[in-house]
């Protein structure tokens, strides 16, 4: 009867769309009898339990669920079957976590998703698997950037100079774009400012605002997140790449993005190849991991234009978000302003010794982060073998998302966690309660727990209170006060506008695009920076 049914239904459709739909019917019945079997296989082995979670459809899984902000979708679902639950994502099983879990190896492998292989040359640090090569790898990026950033007194010195130096070029072109009362769009200049800090501590060079090269490969961050996100088409359901699509062209972006953005910082590794002299002291995190790939075989030649490009790409577009989420409109910064005349007054900058003694500012960037979880999801996980988490078995290459939305929103955790409140993180004294601001959960967890986090706290704290001290802020009366976002790996404010009027006692004269420049050519030239 059913049949019949069908026969007279397909009946008036065209003969193709009928095959098409016809094949579709017979691959979903093999999806969905695929499900049932697999179900009833782990309940004869009389395995321990499996996390609940929605049904998936066939061929899509419970990719139609999860819309276009996941980590509320997945703090939604999460209501309905608790902090741990299982989708299908195309073809693969995954587990969300929400709340804190603690993540052992069995969490550190990453999934062999198509995207990532696309990653610094197919040889990434951060979205390659999990393995002996893989920790060497790690701990070797890991001292390098300590080595150029926080490592010790003298390399701390370093990078708050550079830094220092691109936020008072930051700030000279804010101010100048908002003359006569202009609104201006923050977004570019603190890509580049902040990817200027980054390119002098990798490669010893610094772009200007307007360099078109730099721009083109700073510039597009949002499609790269968009790709490797949680949830992402071009991974859940590959073969759709296979047909003229929007998930084609999207993957065919990325590829061209990683190749351009992999081809600048090889070019600069075959510079420094060339220039770096034996027994010379290395200039830049470059020249430092040219030297230890020399001293670790094991590692190839490749990974160390691969391991740069890593760094350079995880650190531009995630500062540049937090600096980004830190001015938006609604947020604004009078306490910090007051903070900072009190406690540095107007005859210097802020510096990094201040930090201990501005408590408001630290207090305003916890929050911020809390707030905005800007990496609300981390990168996507995957099991490396069998393993439990709240007694349910997971099995091996599982993949994972860790929603650290959920962990920085949890009621039980924060009072009023939907309010911007950056006295939460201060005691009754004024000072900063550390118990409170180890439990923001942006840099992750475990094995897999990002590798900048000093130096992006201290980059965060030092351009921030430049740029409260230097500027006031209004926002444009003519946009709509509420934010909005787009999501990816990172979520970004939609482009709103800012007036940066100079703060009327400003101490440090605003520059003009040519002093701007000369200056930093001495100031290069003293730092011993190579100019290439
Ligand atoms: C506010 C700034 C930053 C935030 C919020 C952030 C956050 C994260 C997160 C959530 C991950 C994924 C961890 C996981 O998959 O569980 C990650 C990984 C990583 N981050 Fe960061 N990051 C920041 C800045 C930086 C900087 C400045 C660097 C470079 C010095 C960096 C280098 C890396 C690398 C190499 C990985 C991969 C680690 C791995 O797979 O083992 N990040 N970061």
């Amino acid at each position: 009867m059913a049949l019949e049914r069908l026969g007279e239904a397909l009946r008036g459709i065209p003969p193709l769309q009928s095959s098409l739909l016809l094949l579709l019917c017979l691959l979903a019945a093999i999806h969905l009898g695929k499900l049932v079997l697999q179900h009833q296989q782990r309940r004869r082995q009389g395995q321990r339990r499996e996390p609940p979670g929605p049904f998936p459809w066939p061929l899509i899984g419970n990719a139609a669920q999860l819309g276009s902000a996941p980590h509320l979708s997945f703090a939604r679902l999460a209501s309905t079957y608790g902090a741990v639950f299982q989708l299908r994502l195309g073809r693969w099983p995954v587990v969300v976590l929400n709340g804190e879990r603690a993540m052992g190896a069995a969490f550190a492998g990453r999934p062999p998703f198509p995207s990532f292989q696309l990653v610094s040359g197919g040889l990434s640090l951060a979205f390659g698997g999990y393995s002996e090569l893989w920790k060497l790898h790690r701990r070797a990026a890991h001292a390098t950037v300590r080595a150029f950033s926080t490592g010790s007194p003298a390399t701390r010195r370093l990078l708050e100079r550079h830094l220092v130096g691109e936020a008072r070029a930051l700030v000279a072109l804010l101010v100048r774009g908002s003359a006569g009362g202009a609104f201006l769009d923050p977004t570019r200049v603190l890509v580049v400012a902040v990817a200027n800090v980054m390119s002098a501590l990798c490669f010893g060079r610094r772009y200007s605002h307007g360099d078109g090269e730099f721009l083109r490969i700073v510039g597009r961050n949002e499609q790269f997140g968009r790709a490797v996100g949680a949830g992402s088409l071009v991974d859940a359901l590959p073969w759709l790449q296979r047909f003229p699509s929007p998930i084609r062209a999207a993957y065919r972006a990325f590829r061209d993005l990683n190749r351009d953005f992999y081809g600048f910082v090889r070019g600069k590794f075959l510079q420094h190849q060339r220039s770096l002299r034996p027994g010379a002291a290395p200039r830049d995190m470059m020249d430092a991991f040219i030297r230890l790939q020399r001293e670790q075989p094991r590692l190839q030649l490749e990974h160390v234009p691969a391991t740069v490009t890593d760094i350079f790409g995880a650190s531009q577009d995630t500062l540049s978000t937090a600096l980004h989420a830190a001015l938006a409109p609604g947020i604004l910064q009078a306490k910090m302003q007051e903070e900072v005349d009190r406690i540095v007054g107007r005859d210097r900058l802020p510096c990094a010794e201040d930090q201990p003694h501005l408590p408001y500012i630290m207090a305003f960037l916890y929050e911020s982060m809390r707030f905005s979880s800007f990496v609300p999801v981390t990168i996507p996980h995957a099991t490396t073998t069998n393993t439990f988490i709240m007694g349910y078995l997971i099995p091996k290459d599982t993949v994972i998302f860790v929603n650290q939305w959920s962990v920085n929103h949890d009621p039980a955790k924060w009072s009023n966690p939907e309010d911007f409140d950056p006295t939460r993180f201060l005691d009754e004294n004024g000072f900063i309660n550390k118990d409170l601001t180890s439990s923001v959960m942006i840099f992750s967890l475990g094995k897999r727990r990002c590798i900048g986090e000093e130096l992006s706290k201290v980059q965060l704290f030092l351009f921030t209170s430049i740029l409260v001290h230097q500027c006031n802020f209004t926002a444009n009366p003519n946009e709509d006060p509420k934010m909005d976002f787009t999501y990816g790996l990172t979520i970004k404010p939609k482009p709103f506008t800012l007036n940066h009027r100079a703060n009327i006692q400003q101490t440090i004269p605003l520059l003009t695009s040519h002093a701007i420049k000369l200056s930093y050519l001495v100031y290069l030239k003293i730092n011993h920076v190579l100019l290439v």
